[in-house]
Parts: structure tokens; sequence; C-alpha cells
């Protein structure tokens, strides 16, 4: 594969496109809420969602009947015409690239709400051929309509060409933003055997050994305790470090069982843990969860405050109720202070909780 040389990357891709980014705003994403704009009953509930949730958006793609996907992408043109974002982000997700209507998606909604989108979620994205298409068009789009700011691209990792060509992916385009999981998807393309949208499945275990009888042999009569497994950890690794490497940012995706609140938070907080800064939400009601999950612990933010005040210049070794801390786990407590003070920007009762945490003398 042929690389543009390191001068002209952040070079815009057509006359009058605005300049691209020399770096990805942190900008707090615990949820992107999904909903359809051609949904009259979900569209009207939008409005009155600014403020609750990071991001809003409008889903284009799967999800979408056939029949609905002009009306989905007016609904999401009129929506965001209409309404204050104020802190909120607008995200789409146009359809795939070989689809009928990703062509329209882009050549509409650039030149008609291309100031208010920040994020242009591209499904299924194959290597940086992908991205490429999306960033020169974007480009000329942007240079057309005037557009002043780049609009920014996340790709979500759902065939198994795209998880091999992940780090191309991060690396294709001062624009990219970040990366989703697609489980649903992914789990398809590669033949997986399970039928869920995301989550574990009780198949996927390890078992305890048998323990030994009398004649010492194992018993494999006994009761063994089973330990399910997450099937995502390996993809999700695979991406956090991909995303780690090219300075943006990783996402677990959608959840399907949505009445399975529990199993939700625990696979929000499996991601989370393991380096994402968000999910998806599909229902009203995961947005809670992932605002929790994702937003730093008051006993994290308290434990982490201390080892930065007891750390003075940084270098050196402490010890803190028995454990000791150096150069290395200040960095681990300093990422959690950093994101809880991103976060406390744009949430006041977020901003409450951490303000109340009693913070040691430097
Ligand atoms: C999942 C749903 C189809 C459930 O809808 P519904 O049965 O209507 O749920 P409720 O009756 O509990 O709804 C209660 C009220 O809340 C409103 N509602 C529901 N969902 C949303 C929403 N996302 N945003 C805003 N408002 C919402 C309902 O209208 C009800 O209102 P009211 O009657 O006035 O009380 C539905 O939630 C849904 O369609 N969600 C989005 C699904 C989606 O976007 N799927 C695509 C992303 S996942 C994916 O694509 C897979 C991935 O790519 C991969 O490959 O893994
Ligand atoms: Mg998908």
């Amino acid at each position: 594969m042929s690389h543009k040389s390191a001068k002209d990357f952040f070079r815009p891709l057509a006359v009058g496109a605005p300049q691209p980014l020399r770096e990805i705003p942190a900008r707090p994403s615990r949820a992107i809420h999904f909903f359809d704009p051609s949904n009259e009953k979900m569209a009207a509930k939008i409005p009155a969602m600014v403020g609750t949730v990071d991001v809003l958006l409008g889903n284009l793609e799967d999800a979408i009947k056939a029949d609905n996907k002009v009306a989905a992408r007016e609904g999401l043109v009129k929506i965001a015409q209409e309404t204050d974002f104020g802190p909120t982000q607008l995200w789409t997700r146009i359809n795939a690239l070989d689809s009928p209507w990703v062509l329209d998606d882009l050549t509409t909604l650039v030149p008609a709400i291309g100031e208010k989108l920040d994020v242009i979620m591209v499904p299924k994205v194959q290597g940086a051929e992908d991205i490429h298409y999306v960033d020169r068009i974007l480009a000329q789009l942007e240079a057309k309509a005037g557009i002043t700011r780049p609009i920014l691209i996340h790709a979500i990792l759902e065939t198994a060409r795209g998880v091999a060509n992940v780090e191309e992916i991060c690396g294709a385009s001062p624009r990219m933003q970040g990366l989703s999981l697609g489980p649903a998807d992914l789990a398809a393309d590669r033949k997986m055997k399970t039928t869920r949208v995301g989550g574990g499945h009780p198949g996927y275990l390890v078992r305890e050994d048998a323990p030994r009888g009398a004649d010492g042999l194992p018993d494999l009569d006994a009761k063994r305790a089973i330990f399910q497994q997450d099937l995502w950890h390996y993809t999700i690794a695979k991406m956090v470090d991909a995303c780690a490497t090219h300075g943006i940012y990783p996402y677990y995706g959608p959840f399907g069982d949505i009445k399975d609140t529990v199993a939700c938070e625990d696979q929000f907080r499996n991601a989370f843990l393991l380096g994402c800064v968000g999910t998806w939400s599909l229902h009203p009601v995961q947005i809670k969860i992932a605002n929790r999950v994702f937003s730093p612990s008051v006993e994290d933010i308290a434990h982490a405050r201390r080892v930065v005040a007891a750390m003075g210049d940084g270098t050196g070794a402490v010890m803190i109720d028995g454990k000791m801390e150096d150069d290395a786990s200040l960095k681990q407590c300093l990422v959690l202070v950093e994101l809880a003070e991103k976060l406390a920007e744009i949430d006041p009762d977020l901003k409450a909780t951490y303000d109340a945490i009693e913070t040691p003398e430097a």
C-alpha cells in the first residue's frame, strides 16, 4: 500500500475544504444514542434528550427499513435544522458504502447540516480504502458547502477483514475519530455461532477441574463450577490498542438484550476497564447505564487524587494503604483524574459529586 508523505497528510483533500485537525478532541461520549429519524414517535423525543446524553446519532443504516431510508435522511435533516444541540454532539450512521443510499446520504447531509454534524459513522469498513473514499468525498462536499470545520469519521469494526486491517483503518485519515465494535455483523461475517447482538454466550465457557476422588483420580461426576467467558475480549482489546496507537477513541457497540440491564452494565464495564471511552445506547434505558459506567467512580477518583498528591513531582515510589505506587501507577491515576475533569465540564451532577470528594493536600 502506498502512503501519503507526512507533510501531505494534513493537507485538505479538496481546494477550499477546512484544514484537517492535528489532534482529535477528547469530547465526552459515554453514550452514543441511536435513534431512527423516520420514526415520528422517537424523533419527537430527541430535542428533550439534548443535555441528557453525550451523543445523539441519527441512524440511517441497519434497523431502518428500506422503504424508510429517504424519510430517515430527511427526518435527520429536519431535526438537525430545528434543534439546538448545546453540549450534545450530533452524529449520524450512513448506509454501507456498497448500498444504493450512501451517496445520497452524504450529498444531502453535508450541504444541509454539515456545520452541525460532528461525526459520521461508517459501517462495515474493510480497510483504509473505504476511509480514503469517504475522506475525499467529504472534503469535496465541505468545500462546496463552505463548511468551516472538518466532519470527523468513525468506523465500525464489523467484518473479519476490518478487524485484520484495524491499524491501517485508524491511521487512514486525520479525520479518524474512533472505532466501535459491531458484534452482530462481525459474528455473521466470521461465521461465529451466536445469534445475540453483543454480550456473552452461555456456551463460551471454561470449566473448573474435576476434584480428586478417594482413589486419587478425577471425579468426573462431581459438580464443577463454570465460568462464562467474554466472546468480544480479543476484538475489543485489539481495537483499543489500535486506537491508542493512533490517538483516536475506542467504543463498545450495541447490547441488544434491552431488558437485561445487569448484563448490559457488565458488558459496558468490561469495555470501560479495557480502555473504551463509551458505548452505544439503543434504548433510553441504556443511557443512564452508560453514563454511570463510563464515568470514573467516586472511589477511583478519591484514590487517584491521593496518589497524585503523594507522588509530588511524579517520580519515585510511595506506599499507600499497603500498596506500592510509582511513576507508572501515577499515570494510570491521571487517566481517571483527567477523564473526571472533562466529564465535570459537561455534567453538573457529576461535577458536584467529584467536587465533594475530599482531596488531600499535595
Ligand atoms: C429496540 C427498540 C425497537 C425498542 O422499541 P420499543 O419496543 O418501542 O421500546 P419501548 O416500548 O420500551 O419504548 C419506550 C418509549 O421509548 C421510545 N424509544 C425507544 N427507543 C428509543 C430510542 N432509541 N430513542 C428515543 N426513544 C426511544 C419509544 O418510542 C417509546 O416511546 P413512548 O411510546 O412515547 O413511551 C427501539 O428502542 C429501537 O429501535 N432502538 C434503536 C435500534 C437501533 O438503532 N438499532 C441499530 C443499532 S445496532 C446495530 O446496528 C448492530 C451493529 O451494527 C452490529 O453489527 O453489531
Ligand atoms: Mg452492523
